[in-house]
């Protein structure tokens, strides 16, 4: 088989800056991105896909709750938005890689696994909400909106504002790893672990439950680069490069940094949690498996980063 790399899409990237966040506009973001994946399909790598969906989880809970406020809609759990958020995007990167392989003559076929992931109810996590979603508000819409909500989670984001948080407890194992490389191995691009996978709990020796959190998809995406034997894990973001003293006067874009380099910023918190710390983690965890390579870098940078002339690359 051809060489094993696993592509994670943000879901901040998808989200166009025109403050819109409309379905449309989201699908254009995805068949940018498609176009640079088929770049590395033409260049010969087997890939999966995996993707987040911090921002249009969070959108999906807001539109479940205002429905449920001016109409009493019932409210939608969510894990089920979770799994609704997996569908609609999974939807969306599969037409696009299908056409965009149709338009090149590319012969692979794509298709987009239900995957859900196992948790453990224990998890700490679920005590400490950290997963930043959906929209970005000021502080004082924060205060307004905790007056109404007490037990809403607020924190701030990288300097882009304040997010709401919800729990997200660690990937254990990918349910349906097995028909992922099967998949694989059938020669298909594979879509899956969306949005961090659906958290189930295990309920008995082969039954599951969902559970209401939201993965992170770079740890998920960490998990099943391991369990189906990926050499490389791409991570597409919304910046080219990972950055020391990001956002400050003195702040330096990282090209390539060993293991042992990345685990000293880590200590001097270079890495803000809830963006590039998940990330960082993730890749020093899929290194320390089996994994050879980690790619950081934005989406239109994947063909370049791969011939090693941008992005930022952590190495052994
Ligand atoms: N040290 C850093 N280097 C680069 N970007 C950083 C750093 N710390 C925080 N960030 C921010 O983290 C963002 C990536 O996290 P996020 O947008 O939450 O991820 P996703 O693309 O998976 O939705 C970047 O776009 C940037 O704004
Ligand atoms: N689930 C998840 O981690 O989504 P983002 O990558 O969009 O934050």
């Amino acid at each position: 088989m051809e060489k094993l790399v696993i592509v994670a899409i943000g879901g901040n990237s998808l989200v166009k800056d025109n403050g819109r966040n409309t379905i449309q506009d989201q699908y254009e973001a995805v068949c940018e991105t498609a176009v640079n994946i088929a770049d590395m399909v033409q260049e010969g790598y087997n890939v999966v896909v995996t993707h987040g969906n911090g921002p249009q989880v969070g959108f999906a809970l807001q539109r479940c709750e205002i429905a449920n406020e001016v109409a009493e809609m019932p409210i939608v759990p969510l894990v089920n938005c979770v799994a609704d958020t997996q569908g609609g995007i999974g939807y969306q990167i599969q037409q696009a890689l299908t056409n965009e392989f149709a338009k090149r003559g590319i012969h692979k076929k794509v298709a987009s696994v239900i995957t859900q992931v196992e948790v453990s109810s224990e998890d700490p996590n679920f005590q400490n909400p950290t997963k930043p979603v959906g929209s970005f508000f000021t502080l004082e819409q924060t205060e307004e909106m905790q007056k109404e909500h007490v037990d809403w989670v607020f924190i701030e984001d990288s300097g882009r504002g304040y997010r709401r948080v919800v729990s997200s407890p660690k990937p254990i194992d990918i349910v349906e790893k097995d028909a992922i490389k099967s998949l694989l191995e059938a020669g298909y691009v594979v879509v899956a672990v969306g949005g961090g996978g659906i958290p189930v709990v295990k309920t008995s020796e082969n039954t599951y439950e969902g559970i209401d959190a939201v993965i992170d998809k770079d740890f998920a995406t960490s998990l099943l680069a391991e369990q189906i034997d990926a050499e490389t894990l791409i991570i597409t973001t919304g910046v080219p490069q990972v950055c020391i003293n990001f956002g400050k006067p003195n702040q330096k874009s990282l090209e390539r940094i060993t293991v042992e380099e990345t685990k000293q910023y880590v200590a001097e918190e270079h890495f803000a949690k809830g963006s590039m710390l998940p990330k960082i983690e993730a890749s020093l965890s899929f290194l320390e498996k089996n994994g050879t390579s980690v790619i950081i870098t934005n989406p239109e940078s994947l063909k370049d980063a791969i011939m090693n002339k941008a992005g930022t690359h952590i190495v052994k």
